[in-house]
């Protein structure tokens, strides 16, 4: 008996199954305001994209790559080039969840139509069905702009690292009353210019309570609030892969403890003469 996999158009070899499962979609993640808690991870290869895929509503393949697997300073020196390679990828990795591409700095902020111009090629080149750029009441504009013309795109409010040299540093905003105020207007602009969903990071917990009844669209939390309407996480995060990390992270693996010790132990083979043994060589005949 032969099994047949059927392969969603959109999907890659790399990951057949025999159930076809049908991506979820923009309109079905906007319908899950006040619903079901959006499960959302960030992903930036292939396998990872496949193991996280199943769980997950959405998958986002953020600008922290530039930090997690660049091992650069910041998000800033992310390039376009770098976001497209990486989202092709997660893209062909996965076939269930929405695949959400952020947009790096310097490709989006000068104009709508330079928004336009740098998302079009996102979505050319990775298949995604969306992109995510960082703003609010100066970005509601370019949401508008792009939400029209066939690019769903997800806000980002807070905390938001790309500013990082104007907000000073990683900082938790709405502690006062002018960065309280600052999230609020940003959520409400960019929900009101059309995001399907908004991303609030690193604010207080009653912030991220009062963006959720504020604003139609589904928010999602990092550093934020239960009552968000989903969660994200930096995938390297949560599985205890990535050194530093903020008080929002909860750690659900060591997976930096099971490469240290398979490594071990692959070099300490290595030494002994005891790899490669039997199993892992070619007979001549
Ligand atoms: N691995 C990783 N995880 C992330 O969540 C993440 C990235 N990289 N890169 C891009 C941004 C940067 N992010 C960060 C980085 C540091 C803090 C941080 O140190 N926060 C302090 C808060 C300080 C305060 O109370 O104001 C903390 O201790 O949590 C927060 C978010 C979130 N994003
Ligand atoms: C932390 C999430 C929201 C993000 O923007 C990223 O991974 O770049
Ligand atoms: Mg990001």
């Amino acid at each position: 008996m032969s099994t047949t996999y059927t392969l969603d158009t959109s999907t890659s070899r790399a990951n057949p199954t025999p159930a076809p499962m049908k991506r979820l979609t923009v309109p079905a993640v906007r319908a899950r305001k006040g619903g079901q808690p959006l499960v959302m991870l960030t992903a930036y290869t292939v396998r990872m994209a496949q193991l996280l895929d199943p769980h997950c509503d959405i998958l986002l393949v953020g600008d922290s790559l530039g930090q997690v697997i660049y091992g650069l300073p910041s998000t800033l020196p992310v390039s376009l080039d770098m976001m497209c390679a990486h989202g092709a990828a997660v893209v062909r990795g996965s076939y269930h969840a929405l695949v959400i591409v952020d947009m790096p700095f310097g490709s989006y902020e000068t104009s709508p139509e330079h928004a336009f111009r740098s998302a079009s090629r996102v979505m050319k080149e990775t298949g995604a069905a969306g992109i995510k750029l960082e703003g609010g009441e100066a970005m509601a504009e370019t949401v508008a702009f792009l939400s029209r013309r066939g690019i769903p795109v997800m806000g980002h409010v807070g905390l938001t690292p790309q500013a990082v040299n104007v907000l000073g540093g990683h900082r938790v905003q709405g502690r006062d009353d002018a960065t309280a105020d600052k999230v609020m207007a940003d959520a409400r602009a960019v929900a009101d210019a059309g995001a399907f969903a908004v991303v609030v990071e690193g604010v207080v917990e009653p912030i991220g309570k009062a963006v959720t009844e504020a604003i139609a669209c589904p928010t999602i939390g990092i550093g934020a609030s239960v009552a968000c309407d989903g969660q994200v996480l930096v995938a390297e995060d949560m599985l205890g892969l990535f050194e530093r990390t903020p008080r929002f992270v909860k750690r659900y693996a060591d997976m930096a403890a099971v490469i240290d010790e398979a490594a071990t132990e692959y070099a300490r083979d290595v030494r002994a003469r005891a790899f490669p043994g039997e199993e892992q060589i070619y007979a001549p005949k």
